[in-house]
């Protein structure tokens, strides 16, 4: 009898649960459930009528099904209810072979292209980093980025889980990747751009890249028949942000900052690196919380902590002025605007923006003048045009005021950057749930707007053929600069670039003004290899012999 009650109360449970359940999933629900309240009390009436009073171990196994397919159904429905709630762009989703998949990594370039070519205006695909609406159209771009950058500006990526989590509690990368309207976000962005300026008016910046560049000089001279063009532009753009960020210059044969500097760019690798191992690694450390670059990322950040302890020592009296060494750097830009912020930005959330400008900078330098070096070597005539500019304006060393002369050099610098930007799809996530058009949007789903494909479009004549005349005199005037994005747009965008053209001229003058540059083995095609967030071209190695002054 007793058994007859256990089982009489477990099936009134379970008819009491789909109640519930029914109640939230509505009429096909309902019916659902009305079957299966049904089928239930036949069970059990089936039970009583067979005079069986001892509980049977069949009666375990329905109830045990019976909630599996509970289970099943409720997160069908759920299925159900969102695919009818939420409405994407159309789009290759639904890639369901993997060959598609990894040949998508494979051409990653080719097939920015083609996507763009397929859907003219937008498409959504299915990535191992999300769901993106991929916007291919500038008007669509503009719409998201500038228009709709409170609900846009998010910046969340898997390769940089390193930065995540850089403390416990914190999913959210510090500083530059603050919501759009957080406050904070909004005063670190500005002081940023203040900074900027200010070092650019008191022309700081000639004498720090001037510095640096002798360094890098001499390293080139003792590697000239071989240096790998990747890792050295790395270095040479890691001693200019460290200087620029933390007002410090650090010896190239300096031991512990040489371990920094190869932490550093093991991380930068694995920003570019986009190998079906290395998703494959992403997913695992997702599941198991474990990588290899959290634990670099943490000595990394150890060093930045102890430089910003030094300069802030009070951080809990948030007396912000105390900075016995103060020095004009990125880090007093950020420091200063800790009284101002809310919520509460401490010593670690400092340490981790000053990450952040380190990495990003060096990271797109180094792609910069990569790109630049193989086209260089790609394309000699126009590089010994470059060069007799640079030389017939003596423009041995860096100055940041004469680059804007070197008509020729900046040019060049522009259609590199065209055919090849470093940051080829900018890449924001939703902060909610968005109605955009005739589309509803999930929160947290990713939009990218694809440069590569704005700098290929019809709109450029020739689009995939080297021209740096299109950028000189009445050519310039035809190009529609809404088709040119290489430092991001919106509110968002770079906070250097309003100077990056002539920064980025004057080290491409400097460098041609020293030296001449020739390979050393096979260079690779401009879209050969694959990328991750930043464009590269897979690793490969010059020779730079030293020019005379003349
Ligand atoms: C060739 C060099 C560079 C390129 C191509 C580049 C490109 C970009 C791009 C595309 C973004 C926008 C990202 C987005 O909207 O999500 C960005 C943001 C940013 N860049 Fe650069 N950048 C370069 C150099 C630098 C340098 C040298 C600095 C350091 C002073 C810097 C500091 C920043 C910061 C702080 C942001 C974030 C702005 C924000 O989110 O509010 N960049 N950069």
């Amino acid at each position: 009898m007793a058994e007859n009650i256990l089982s009489n109360s477990t099936a009134d449970k379970v008819v009491e649960n789909v109640e519930k359940v029914a109640s939230g999933v509505g009429k096909v629900g309902g019916k659902v459930v009305d079957m299966l309240q049904e089928a239930v009390q036949t069970t059990v009436s089936d039970t009583d009528s067979s005079g069986l009073e001892e509980f049977s171990i069949l009666n375990y196994f329905s109830s045990f099904f019976i909630h599996i397919a509970l289970i099943v159904i409720v997160i069908g429905l759920k299925w159900q209810y969102d695919r009818n709630r939420y409405r994407y762009p159309k789009g290759p989703r639904d890639w369901r072979h993997i060959s598609d998949a990894i040949s998508f990594h494979r051409k990653k370039r080719e097939n920015l292209l083609v996507l763009a070519n397929d859907y003219p205006q937008m498409c959504t695909v299915v990535t191992h980093v999300g769901r993106v609406i991929l916007l291919n159209d500038p008007s669509l771009i503009n719409e998201i980025f500038i228009g709709r950058a409170d609900l846009c500006s998010n910046k969340i990526d898997s390769y940089l889980e390193n930065q995540l989590r850089y403390k416990t509690g914190k999913h959210l990368r510090t500083g530059i990747v603050f919501r759009h309207y957080d406050h904070n976000g909004q005063v670190i962005h500005r002081s940023l751009v203040e900074h900027v300026d200010q070092i650019l008016a008191q022309n700081k910046l000639d004498q720090v890249i001037q510095e640096q560049f002798e360094q890098f000089r001499s390293y080139l001279s003792s590697n000239s028949s071989k240096f790998d063009v990747r890792r050295s532009t790395f270095r040479f753009a890691l001693h200019i942000l460290t200087q620029l960020c933390i007002n410090r210059t650090f010896k190239y044969d300096d031991k512990v900052f040489e371990t920094f500097t190869n932490n550093l760019y093991k991380i930068s690798k694995t920003i570019h690196e986009d190998t079906v191992a290395k998703t494959s690694k992403v997913a695992l450390t997702q599941l198991t919380g474990l990588s290899e670059t959290l634990d670099i990322n943490e000595t990394v950040l150890n060093y930045i902590q102890e430089w910003v302890k030094e300069r802030h020592p009070n951080e809990t009296t948030d007396d912000s002025q105390v900075t016995s060494t103060s020095s004009g750097d990125i880090l007093d830009s950020i420091i200063k605007v800790v009284p101002t912020a809310a919520p509460h930005i401490d010593n670690e959330d400092v340490a981790a923006m000053i990450l952040d400008v380190v990495m990003h900078g060096s990271e797109m330098l180094k792609g910069a003048l990569t790109w630049l070096l193989l086209y260089v070597v790609k394309y000699p005539h126009e590089a010994n045009e470059a060069r007799r500019e640079a030389k017939s304006h003596g423009y041995s060393k860096f100055n940041f005021k004469n680059a804007d002369k070197l008509t020729y050099c900046q040019a060049f610098v522009k259609e590199v950057l065209r055919m090849s930007p470093v940051v080829p799809v900018v890449i924001h996530s939703t902060l909610q749930d968005l109605r955009w058009r005739d589309f509803h949007i999930q929160k947290r789903t990713l939009f990218g707007a694809n440069i590569y494909a704005l700098h290929h479009s019809v709109q450029w004549s020739e689009p995939t053929t080297f021209n740096v005349q299109r950028w000189i005199g009445d050519n310039a005037e035809k190009i529609s600069l809404n088709n040119y994005a290489p430092f991001g747009i919106g509110p968002r965008q770079c906070v250097a670039e309003k100077y990056l053209f002539s920064i980025l001229t004057g080290l491409f003058a400097v460098l041609l003004h020293n030296f001449n540059f020739e390979k050393s083995g096979a260079i690779p095609d401009p879209d050969e290899g694959t990328f991750g967030m930043a464009n590269l071209p897979p690793s490969f190695s010059l020779s730079a012999e030293e020019l005379g002054a003349h």
